[in-house]
C-alpha cells in the first residue's frame, strides 16, 4: 500500500537514537476546560447594550485567557464541512505527491520544523502553510480543483471574521477602528492545514510542540478528536472540542501592541494513539514593514517591524529548535 503519512516514526527514532528517550509527556492528569464561549450574534443586536457586552466579553477573554470560542460566527456549517472533506482528501494523497509536486505553493512540511535536531522539537504532524495571496491561484492545485473553490471561500470568510474581532480588540485599546484593515494585507496572512496522524508512541511526542503564535490573532477550526492544550494560571489545560464553535487565540503582536493587556498564551497539541486529527488555522498578520509598538507608556517591549519579528523567530528556531518570541524584544 502507498503510504500517505510522512516517515514520522523513522525520523523521530533517528533524532532520539544517541539521546535518552524524552520524558513521558502525558503522565499528568489533565484538567479539561470550557473556554469562554462568546455568542457573536450579540454584535449584530439592535440593543446597543448587547453589542457592547459582546465586545467587552471578547476583550476580557483576550486578557484573562488569551483564548476563547465563538459561536454564531457567520461561517456556515456547510462551508466548514466542505473544507474539512477537501482537507482529508488532500492529506490522504501519497506522501511522495504531497512533498514533491509543488502542491499549494510548495508549502508542505512535516515534523513541525525541517530543522528539528532534537526529539523535543519534533512534532507528530504534517501541514500545508499557504499564504493568502496564493489561495485562489489555479497553478497551486494540480488535480485538486474543488479544493481551490472551497478554500477561497473559506479563506474569505475566516479573513472577515478575523478582521472583525481584531478591530474590536484595537478599538478597546485605542478607541480607533480600521487600523487592522490598513496594516494587514494578504501578503503575510496565511492558512495552515494541520494533520496529526494517529501516533503509536503518543506518550513520547507532541502533535505540535508548545509555542505561541507570531501574529495578531489566530482562528482555529478543529475536529472532534481533541488534543489542544493551553497554559492557564501556569498549568496545562485541555480544550474540550465544541463542533459549533471556532477557537480564537491572541498572538504575540497583540500582546506587544496592548503592552501585555492581551495575552499570547502558549499552546500545544497532544497526540492520540488511536485517532488521527485535523485542524485549520487562519493567521492574521500585518505587512512585514508594519511597526508594532505599544499603545501605552511605559512600553514593555522595543518597537519592531513584523519583518524583524519573523526573522528573529526563524533564526532562533533554526539555531536552537526553539522559538523565543517576545522576550527577545523586552526593553
Ligand atoms: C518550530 C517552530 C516553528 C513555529 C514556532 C515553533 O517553535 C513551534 C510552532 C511553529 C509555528 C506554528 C504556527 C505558525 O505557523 C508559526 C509561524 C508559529 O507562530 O508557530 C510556526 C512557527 C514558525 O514556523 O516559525
Ligand atoms: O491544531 C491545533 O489545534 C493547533 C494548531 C496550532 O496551534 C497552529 O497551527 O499554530
Ligand atoms: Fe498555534
Amino acid at each position: 500500500m502507498i503510504d500517505s503519512n510522512p516517515p514520522l516514526l523513522h525520523h523521530f527514532r533517528a533524532l532520539s537514537s544517541p539521546n535518552p528517550p524524552p520524558p513521558n509527556l502525558q503522565c499528568q492528569v489533565m484538567e479539561e476546560c470550557q473556554l469562554p464561549l462568546i455568542d457573536l450574534s450579540g454584535l449584530n443586536s439592535n440593543d446597543q447594550k448587547e453589542t457592547v457586552a459582546c465586545a467587552a466579553a471578547i476583550c476580557t477573554a483576550s486578557s484573562e485567557w488569551g483564548f476563547f470560542q465563538v459561536v454564531n460566527h457567520g461561517i456556515s456549517v456547510e462551508l466548514l464541512k466542505k473544507m474539512r472533506r477537501e482537507q482529508e482528501l488532500l492529506f490522504q494523497t501519497p506522501f511522495e505527491r504531497k512533498s514533491t509536486c509543488g502542491l499549494l505553493n510548495n508549502s508542505y512540511s512535516w515534523g513541525g520544523s525541517t530543522t528539528a535536531t532534537s526529539p523535543n522539537h519534533f512534532s507528530w504532524s504534517e501541514a500545508f502553510h499557504i499564504p493568502l495571496t496564493k489561495v485562489s491561484e489555479e497553478s497551486c492545485y494540480g488535480e485538486f480543483t474543488s479544493l481551490r473553490e472551497v478554500m477561497t471561500e473559506f479563506a474569505t470568510a475566516m479573513s472577515k471574521l478575523a478582521r472583525l474581532l481584531a478591530n474590536i480588540l484595537v478599538e478597546n485599546l485605542r478607541h480607533q477602528r480600521d487600523v487592522i484593515d490598513d496594516i494587514c494585507d494578504e501578503s503575510t496572512c496565511f492558512l495552515r492545514l494541520n494533520h496529526y496522524p494517529a501516533c503509536p508512541i503518543s506518550a513520547e511526542i507532541f502533535g505540535l510542540v508548545p509555542h505561541t503564535d507570531s501574529d495578531f490573532l489566530t482562528i482555529l477550526y478543529q475536529d472532534e478528536v481533541g488534543g489542544l492544550q493551553l497554559m492557564k494560571d501556569s498549568k496545562w489545560v485541555a480544550v474540550k472540542p465544541n463542533q459549533d464553535a471556532l477557537i480564537v487565540n491572541i498572538g504575540d503582536l497583540f500582546q506587544a501592541w496592548s503592552n501585555d493587556a492581551y495575552k499570547s498564551v502558549e499552546h500545544k497539541v497532544m497526540t492520540n494513539g488511536k485517532k488521527e486529527r485535523y485542524s485549520i488555522a487562519y493567521f492574521l498578520c500585518p505587512s512585514y514593514d508594519s511597526l508594532i509598538g505599544s499603545c501605552k507608556e511605559p512600553s514593555i517591549y522595543k518597537q519592531f517591524t513584523f519583518g524583524e519579528y519573523r526573522k528573529q523567530v526563524q533564526e532562533d528556531v533554526k539555531k536552537t529548535g526553539h522559538k523565543v518570541g517576545l522576550p527577545r524584544f523586552l526593553l
